[in-house]
C-alpha cells in the first residue's frame, strides 16, 4: 500500500492567541511548516475580557465554558470573527494561503448540545465519533490553501455551539487519519505537561495511560490541561499517529523529527 501524505493538524490556545509577540512568532513559524496543515484555535481569554466589557460573565466547570444564550452570541463573535480573521490575515502576512471557517461552514462539524444532566452547560457541543466531514478539508488542501478552525460548531438545525477547541482538534485529527498520517501538536504557553503546575520546567517527556492514571490521582492536573490531556488520549487511541503537547515557541521542533514537549502514548 502506498505511504499516506502526512498532515500536521496544529492546536493553539488561549494564552499564545492574548500575547501578541508570541502568536506572531507562532505564526510565522506556522506557515513555514511544510505540506499540508490545519490550523486550530482557541480564544477563551479574549471571549472572557470581551465577556466582561459587555457585562456577560464567564463560568467554566471541567474546563468547559458554561454557555448560555448571551455567551454563545459573544463567542461566536469572538472565535468566529476577531480571532479567526486576525489569524487569518497574519497568517496570510506570513505567505500561507490560509482561509478561516468555522465548524458549520462547509458542515465540516456538525455536533449535539450537551444533554443536561448535574449541569446545564447550555449551547456546548459535543462532536460524535465520525460526524466530522473530511471531504471539504481535503478539498481545500487539495487546493494548496490552509483551514483555519474556530471552535465553533453547529447542531444542522440552526444552532450555533461552542466546543473546547482541544476537543476540535482531536476531532479533525482522528478523522483525517482515515486519509493521512497526522501529527497532532497541541501548542500552548507551557513546556509540556508539567508534573508541578507551579515548576514551568518539570516537563513531562512521555505520557502513556499509566503516567496519566498517576498523575491524577496526585492532583497533579486542573483547569485547561485536563480537557487537553482527554483529547490529546481519544486521538491517539483512534488512528492519529502522533500527539504532541508543548509551547509554541516550539512548533518549528515539533513539526520535523525532533520533539519537544510531552508525547502522548
Ligand atoms: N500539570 C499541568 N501541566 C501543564 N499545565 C497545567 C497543569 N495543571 C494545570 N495546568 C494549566 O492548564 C493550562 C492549559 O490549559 P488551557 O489554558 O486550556 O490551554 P490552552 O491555552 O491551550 O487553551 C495551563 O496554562 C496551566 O495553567
Ligand atoms: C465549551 C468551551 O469551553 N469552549 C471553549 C472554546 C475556546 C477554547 O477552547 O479556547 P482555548 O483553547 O483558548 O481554551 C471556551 O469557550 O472557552
Amino acid at each position: 500500500m502506498a505511504a499516506k501524505e502526512k498532515v500536521f493538524v496544529v492546536k493553539v490556545g488561549g494564552n499564545v492567541i492574548d500575547n501578541p509577540a508570541l502568536l506572531d512568532t507562532f505564526l510565522a513559524d506556522f506557515a513555514k511548516v511544510p505540506g499540508r496543515k490545519v490550523l486550530i484555535h482557541g480564544g477563551g481569554k479574549i471571549a472572557t475580557r470581551i465577556g466582561d466589557k459587555l457585562g456577560i460573565e464567564s463560568k467554566y466547570l471541567n474546563g468547559r465554558r458554561i454557555t448560555d444564550a448571551e455567551t454563545v452570541d459573544v463567542v461566536t463573535m469572538v472565535y468566529g470573527g476577531l480571532v479567526n480573521k486576525q489569524i487569518v490575515a497574519k497568517l496570510q502576512a506570513a505567505g500561507a494561503n490560509a482561509i478561516g471557517l468555522t465548524g458549520a461552514d462547509a458542515n465540516i462539524i456538525p455536533a449535539v448540545k450537551r444533554p443536561v444532566k448535574d449541569v446545564d452547560y447550555g449551547f456546548v457541543g459535543d462532536i460524535p465519533a465520525g460526524t466530522v466531514q473530511t471531504a471539504p478539508l481535503q478539498l481545500l488542501l487539495d487546493a494548496g490553501l490552509t483551514p483555519v478552525l474556530s471552535p465553533l460548531t453547529h447542531d444542522g438545525k440552526g444552532q450555533i455551539l461552542n466546543t473546547n477547541a482541544d476537543t476540535i482538534a482531536s476531532s479533525v485529527a482522528v478523522a483525517l487519519a482515515s486519509h493521512y498520517d497526522v501529527r497532532l501538536v497541541f501548542c500552548f504557553e507551557k513546556k509540556g505537561v508539567l508534573r508541578d503546575a507551579n515548576d514551568d520546567d518539570s516537563v513531562i517527556n512521555l505520557i502513556n495511560q499509566d503516567v496519566y492514571r498517576e498523575l491524577l490521582a496526585a492532583g497533579a492536573l486542573s483547569d485547561g490541561i485536563l480537557p487537553k490531556l482527554e483529547n490529546a488520549f481519544a486521538a491517539i487511541g483512534n488512528g492519529v499517529k502522533e500527539v504532541l503537547i508543548g509551547h509554541a515557541d516550539d512548533l518549528r521542533r515539533n513539526t520535523s523529527d525532533a520533539v519537544a514537549g510531552t508525547l502522548i502514548c
